[in-house]
């Protein structure tokens, strides 16, 4: 091999990047045969230059100048694992201005600024790839992109976020509380620097937009994604699901719908049916059901957070724009060509499980079976459930539309016989079923 080493430059050192930088040092052999030419780390960018750290690199590398380090001459691709919008945003941009090729794994970012990214590069003639900026471990964007772009995708339903999924299983397997699993998942390097992105859905609505993207070739914007996070999931719900026979996930929906470049797009949590194979994904793995109109339905699931799995995605990446690099090519392919519509909540079709605590057992039921008679919705079962403490009817509604669901939850709650507001959550349909108006 007589080719130039080609180099990189990694900005941020933590979770991810920590792991990024052992693999390109630990395996840069191995990488240099399947590339064609070695990897060498230029530069490694952190915040705090006295932070021990242990690499196995020469410390000489780090550096906390970013600009200067991706504005060197030298350097083929930056990877970019800094997370959040400012100073990555600017620091990728002046990346390709100065003609290197760049590897994400920042949802934050490239769901709101993905598509301006994309111009960027191409104005540029450099790459952008970020495969592990959704579902980490998981090939799914590139399979989305490549393998089914000839293809229709026609909805795309998963668990997307890793910190989440792992608090509600921790939930549901030990009763766990919220706030134990939380600091559980932050230790063991699943959560964002600011984990509230992870449990309000945040994280989950701009993998969604990123998803979106790249399964119906149209941008939206983070606005665009109805969301709701799992802060108000309570010990109840969970054991409410467990009757049921299902568990309680946070589930992003992504379909067409409302004709051309129209997008559903949500993230919320449901409960999942344990029959559904989204039911038994455990701790912070993710996984995802692509439904396509040739190649049917697709199952993609793994690793969705954590340092060591989430560097596979991110090498990968860099594997790949140094063989394009190499060959003098750039990839044109994920430029999405359209921009979309969201299609608000309010028009879709969902069931619901609403748990309804009550002063007088008997006027209530009455006055909710009035309140569903009034806006049109019909249940599918009732059932009392009776404590020393408490009386609650719960009732699993037909599927409806969800501006008469919701308008029957204010109805109820604002019944004299009824102890505050009902809670109530979305049931997950069969994979395979379409839930939205056209
Ligand atoms: N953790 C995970 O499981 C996954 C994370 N991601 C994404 O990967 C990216 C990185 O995440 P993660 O490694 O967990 O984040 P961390 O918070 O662990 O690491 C961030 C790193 O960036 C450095 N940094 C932050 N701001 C600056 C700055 N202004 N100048 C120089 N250095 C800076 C920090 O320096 P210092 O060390 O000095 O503080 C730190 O090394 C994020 O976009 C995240 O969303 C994607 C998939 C999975
Ligand atoms: N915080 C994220 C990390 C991976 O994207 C998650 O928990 O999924």
């Amino acid at each position: 091999m007589n080719t130039r080493p080609l180099k990189a430059a990694v900005l941020g050192c933590g979770v991810v990047g920590t792991e990024v930088v052992r693999r390109l040092h630990e395996t840069r052999a191995a990488l240099a045969d399947r590339v064609g030419a070695p990897i060498d780390i230029a530069g490694i960018a952190v915040r705090d230059l006295e932070r021990p750290r242990d690499l196995g690199v020469d410390p000489a590398l780090l550096t906390n100048d970013p600009l200067e380090l991706v504005k060197r001459d030298d350097v083929d691709i930056v990877v970019e694992l800094l997370g959040g919008i400012e100073p990555a945003r600017s620091l990728i941009v002046a990346a390709m201005e100065h003609g290197a090729s760049v590897v994400s794994a920042n949802k934050a970012l490239l769901g709101e600024y993905g598509s301006v990214l994309h111009e960027t590069a191409a104005r540029h003639g450099v790459d952008l790839f970020y495969e592990a900026s959704v579902a980490a471990a998981i090939p799914l964007l590139r399979p989305l992109r490549d393998s089914l772009g000839g293809d229709d995708v026609t909805r795309v339903a998963g668990i997307i976020n890793g910190t989440t999924n792992y608090i509600l299983d921790r939930m549901t397997e030990t009763g766990g509380e919220f706030d134990a699993a939380l600091r559980e998942a932050v230790e063991r390097g699943y959560a964002e620097a600011d984990p509230t992105a992870d449990v309000e859905g945040t994280d989950a609505a701009a993998k969604a937009v990123i998803l979106a993207s790249l399964a119906f070739h149209t941008w939206i914007s983070p606005a665009d994604v109805y969301r709701e996070g799992i802060t108000g999931v309570t010990a109840e719900d969970v054991a409410d699901a467990g009757r049921q026979d299902c568990v309680v996930k946070l589930i992003a929906i992504l379909e067409r719908a409302g004709g051309q470049h129209g997008i559903q797009a949500r993230v919320h949590p449901a409960m999942v049916p344990r029959t559904h194979p989204l039911a038994d994904v455990k701790g912070a793995d993710n996984a995802v059901v692509v439904q396509a109109a040739g190649a049917g339905q697709l199952l993609f699931r793994g690793a969705g957070a954590g340092g060591i799995p989430t560097a596979s995605a991110v090498v990968g990446d860099v594997v790949t724009a140094a063989r394009k690099r190499l060959l003098g090519h750039q990839e044109t392919f994920t430029r999405a060509t359209a921009t979309g519509r969201g299609i608000p909540m309010r028009e879709l079709r969902s069931r619901f499980h609403l748990s309804v605590r009550v002063r007088d057992s008997t006027a209530a039921l009455d006055d909710i079976a009035s309140a569903l008679r009034m806006n049109d919705v019909r249940v599918d079962s009732v059932q009392r459930r009776h404590t020393a403490e408490t009386d609650t009817w719960v009732l699993v509604t037909e599927e409806s539309r969800e501006s008469d669901l919701l308008s029957v939850v204010n109805s109820i709650a604002a019944l004299p016989s009824v102890a505050g507001r009902p809670r109530f959550m979305r049931i997950l349909e069969p994979v395979a079923h379409s839930a939205v108006v056209g």
